[in-house]
C-alpha cells in the first residue's frame, strides 16, 4: 500500500475545533468493516481478528526501521507512525489497524521524561516520589501537545484507503498512575499500592487529573479519525476487588460515560469502546456493568463464564489466546484456535490474543492463527 502524499490529504481540523465536536469528513470509504459489525453485535461473514502489538518487534521490517529511529521519535513523527501502523496490514490478513504509539506518551505530555531502554523497556527519569510532585505536572495543551499523535491518526486513516478500520488507544488512568509512581515495569508494584493506602486523597487527585486528560485525548482521537478505541489497564491485576472499583473501574466508567455522552449529542463521534483490564478476571462482572461495548479478556479467564456475563450485560468479547501458544506447532495452534472460537461462539466476538504478541514470535505462526480463525 502506497502512502499518500501529504498535500493530497485534506487538513485535519484544528485542535481548538475539537471542543465544538466536529468530526473530519472525507475519509476513504471502508472496504472491510467486519470488526465494526461485530462490535455492534451484527452478523459477520468471517470472525474479525486483530492482534495487540501487531506492529511491533516480531516484524523484521519494524526492527529494521528501529535501527535508525528512536522509539518515541516514531511515535511523534506522523509519517513514521503511519508507516509502522500499515506494516502488518500489508503483510497479514488483519481486520483492523491500531495506531502506532504508546500509553506512556500521556505522562510525557504532562512533563515527565521517559526513556526506552534496550532490553528493559520504558524508564522514567524522575518518577513521582511524594504527593507534592503532583504539583509539578502540567495539564497537556490539546492544541499543541497531542498534535503529532492526532496527525498520525489522521494521516493513517487516509493512508489505509479504507482497507480496515483504525483503532486508537490510551493507557487507563490506573496503569498510567502505576508507571508514574514506579518509574518502570514491576512485578510487585509496592510503591503504587503503598500510595493508594498512604495517600488515598492525593491518589484520587492524580487519577482524576489523568481521567480528564484521557477523556479529551480519546475524544480528539475520534475527531482525528480513530474508529474504535481501546483502553489498556495492563496493571489491573494488582488490586483487590474493592480497590479495583475505587481506584480503577470508577475512573474508566467516567471515561466511557463521557465518550458515550458526546456520541449522543453528535452521532458522528460514535466509536465502539474496548476495555482491557489485564489479570482482572476476578472483576469481570463489574467490568461488564459499564458502558464499554467490548470486553477484552486475557487467557486466564474461563471463556464460558465470560460469555455468560457478556450475554447477560449485552457485551461483545475480545481475546484471548495465550501469546505464548504461538510458540507451539502450526497443528497445535490450529486445534487450539478452533476450540477457542467454538467456546466463544462466532457472534459478538472479536478475536485477538490475551496480551500483546511477543517480540520473538515467528510471523508465520501468527499467520496460521489468523488464517485458522478466518476459516472457521
Ligand atoms: C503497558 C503498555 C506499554 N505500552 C502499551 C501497553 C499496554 C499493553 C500491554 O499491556 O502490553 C501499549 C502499546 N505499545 C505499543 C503499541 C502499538 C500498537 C500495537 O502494535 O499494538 C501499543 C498499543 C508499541 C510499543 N511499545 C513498546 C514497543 C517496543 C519498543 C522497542 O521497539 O524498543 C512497542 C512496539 C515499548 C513498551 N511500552 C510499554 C512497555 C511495557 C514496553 C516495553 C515492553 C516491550 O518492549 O515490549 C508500555
Amino acid at each position: 500500500m502506497e502512502l499518500q502524499p501529504l498535500d493530497s490529504i485534506p487538513q485535519r481540523i484544528s485542535s481548538s475545533e475539537y471542543k465544538s465536536l466536529h468530526t473530519n469528513t472525507g475519509f476513504p470509504a471502508i472496504l472491510n468493516d467486519r470488526i465494526l459489525k461485530a462490535a455492534h453485535g451484527e452478523e459477520v461473514d468471517k470472525i474479525p481478528i486483530w492482534i495487540m502489538r501487531q506492529a511491533g518487534r516480531y516484524l523484521e521490517e519494524f526492527r529494521n526501521l528501529r535501527v535508525e529511529n528512536e522509539f518515541f521519535r516514531i511515535c511523534t513523527t506522523p509519517r513514521l507512525a503511519c508507516e509502522v501502523t500499515l506494516l502488518p496490514i500489508n503483510l497479514l490478513p488483519l481486520d483492523a489497524a491500531i495506531i502506532f504509539s504508546d500509553i506512556l506518551v500521556i505522562p510525557q505530555t504532562m512533563g515527565m521524561e521517559v526513556i526506552m531502554e534496550k532490553g528493559k523497556g520504558p524508564v522514567f527519569t524522575h518518577p513521582l516520589q511524594t504527593p507534592e510532585d503532583i504539583n509539578l505536572l502540567k495539564i497537556p495543551d490539546i492544541s499543541t501537545d497531542y498534535e503529532p499523535y492526532l496527525d498520525a491518526i489522521f494521516l493513517t486513516r487516509h493512508s489505509l484507503l479504507g482497507k480496515v478500520p483504525l483503532i486508537g488507544f490510551c493507557g487507563g488512568p490506573f496503569t498510567l498512575f502505576t508507571y508514574m509512581i514506579e518509574g518502570q515495569g514491576s512485578t510487585v508494584f509496592t510503591k503504587s499500592r503503598r500510595w493508594i493506602y498512604q495517600y488515598p486523597q492525593e491518589t484520587h487527585r492524580l487519577l482524576d487529573m489523568l481521567t480528564n486528560i484521557l477523556c479529551d485525548f480519546l475524544l480528539a482521537q475520534i475527531c482525528s479519525g480513530a474508529q474504535m478505541l481501546q483502553i489498556f489497564e495492563s496493571h489491573a491485576g494488582i488490586l483487590g476487588p474493592d480497590e479495583f472499583e475505587e481506584f480503577l473501574l470508577s475512573y474508566n466508567r467516567k471515561i466511557a460515560s463521557f465518550l458515550k455522552e458526546k456520541a449522543k449529542i453528535n452521532p458522528g463521534l460514535e466509536a465502539p469502546l474496548i476495555i482491557f483490564c489485564k489479570d482482572a478476571g476476578y472483576a469481570l462482572e463489574s467490568i461488564c456493568q459499564t458502558e464499554f461495548d467490548i470486553i477484552q479478556i486475557d487467557w486466564t479467564v474461563p471463556i464460558p463464564r465470560a460469555r455468560e456475563l457478556a450475554n447477560r450485560y449485552g457485551k461483545v468479547l475480545q481475546g484471548n489466546l495465550d501469546p505464548a501458544a504461538l510458540y507451539a506447532s502450526g497443528d497445535f495452534i490450529r486445534q487450539k484456535a478452533t476450540k477457542m472460537v467454538e467456546t466463544f461462539g462466532k457472534e459478538k466476538y472479536i478475536c485477538n490474543l490475551g496480551h500483546g504478541i511477543y517480540p520473538d514470535t515467528d510471523p508465520e505462526k501468527l499467520r496460521v492463527y489468523l488464517e485458522t480463525v478466518h476459516s472457521l
